[in-house]
């Protein structure tokens, strides 16, 4: 197998392309989408399941893992993968946006950023050095810089000093982990906001850093999809083709097929998980709201070209039943069919990348799902 970090390009169709990430933790076909597992579980799945539903990469959270049940406890009961019993790649997410989006009382130093747990309310400092710390006891194939993801509505001023902030923490990163320790990869995190030359001043910096991938920071966090796609197209072709590019915290299936369209190979998003938990349901033939009343009496399977479980054992009137009757078994059966769609759709992206049909691919999805997720 080839060294990790090797990145191998493939057919592309326009700017879109097909690749291979080796990681120490296996080869990861391009574009992928990657399931979120905050706290070392993808919410009501085990990892066989994940294997089932051919996920092939997942998302852990520096944050949660750190704070409960801590990194240094995982990495005595020997990492993150042993822990959770995944012995699949793993990218962990640095923290910086969890912090903002989670945490109370949280303070930004040169230093890095103090905050308030939100379980107990204790005080706890991410400094650089620390989030690499973290992130090299859990054992993560795939580490985040720490970076400050910029809020939607920043002006200019703010959006300029905090990239550079970003970029000094980028470098102490890069410094706290020698390229490829371990087999352990690093991405950088690109800012900037929405101006699109304060986007390349953080592009130029963070590439100048030098990195095994790099990643879109600071978007899905309240734009317009107009403004996210304005920035994706403008900013993507900055970052090294020869590398990885992520697009951190998206999202739903036509703002994957934009990204792809702009050059992206990684995604993360709760989208998938968090609707099956609610009963929104994504199917080829269009979204599926399970607990409508529509389906009461509905014995035909959610998505009759699904392979998944849930499909192949089960009516809609059930998979509805367990969902108003509050079952646990709604959860997993959902869940299992969601990451299901999703993967089967990111495995029909890069073929008709690979055959050069991607427009017209992008095109019959888009149908399915119109604007909105
Ligand atoms: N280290 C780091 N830096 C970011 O700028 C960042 C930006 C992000 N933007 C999102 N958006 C998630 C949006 N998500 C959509 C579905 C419902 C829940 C929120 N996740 C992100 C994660 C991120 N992680
Ligand atoms: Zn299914």
């Amino acid at each position: 197998m080839n060294a990790p970090g090797t990145f191998t390009l493939g057919p592309g169709d326009g700017s879109a392309r097909t690749g291979r990430l080796t990681t120490a933790h296996g080869e990861i076909e391009t574009p992928v989408f990657m399931p979120v597992g905050t706290q070392g579980t993808v919410k009501s799945l085990c990892p066989t399941d994940l294997q089932d539903i051919k996920a092939r990469i997942i998302l852990g959270n520096t944050y949660h893992l750190y704070l409960r049940p801590g990194d240094e406890l995982v990495a005595k009961l020997g990492g993150l993968h042993r822990f959770m019993g995944w012995d699949g790649p793993i990218l962990t997410d640095s923290g910086g946006f969890q912090v903002f989006s989670l945490s109370g009382l949280r303070r930004i130093t040169e230093e890095g950023v103090t905050f308030a747990s939100h379980i107990d309310g204790s005080k706890h400092l991410f400094s650089p050095e620390k989030v690499v710390s973290i992130q090299r006891n859990l054992g993560s194939d795939i580490m985040m810089v720490l970076d400050e993801c910029v809020p939607y509505g920043a002006d200019r001023a703010y959006t300029e000093k905090s990239l550079g902030l970003t970029t000094r923490w980028a470098r102490r990163c890069r410094e706290a982990h020698p390229a490829g320790d371990r087999g352990q990869l690093m991405f950088g995190i690109v800012q900037g906001g929405f101006f699109k030359d304060l986007r390349a001043q953080s592009a130029e910096q963070i590439i100048e850093v030098g990195f095994d991938g790099y990643a879109l920071g600071g978007l899905s966090v309240g734009e317009s999809r107009a403004e996210m796609y304005d920035i994706l197209g403008d900013a993507a072709p900055l970052l090294p083709a020869e590398r990885p590019r992520y697009l951190m915290g998206v999202g739903a299936p036509r703002d994957l097929l934009a990204g792809m369209a702009a050059g992206i190979d990684m995604f993360d998003c709760v989208l998938p998980t968090r609707n099956a938990r609610n009963g929104t349901l994504f199917t080829f033939q269009g979204k599926v709201n399970i607990k409508r009343a529509e389906y009461r009496e509905d014995d035909s399977p959610l998505d009759p070209t699904c392979p998944c479980y849930a499909c192949r054992t089960f009516s809609r009137a059930y998979l509805r039943h367990l969902y108003i009757a509050k079952e646990l078994l709604s959860y997993r059966l959902n869940t299992l069919h969601n990451l299901t769609f999703f993967s089967i759709m990111m495995e029909r992206a890069r073929q008709a990348i690979r055959e050069g049909r991607f427009a017209a691919y992008r095109a019959e999805m888009e149908a399915l799902y119109p604007e909105g997720e």
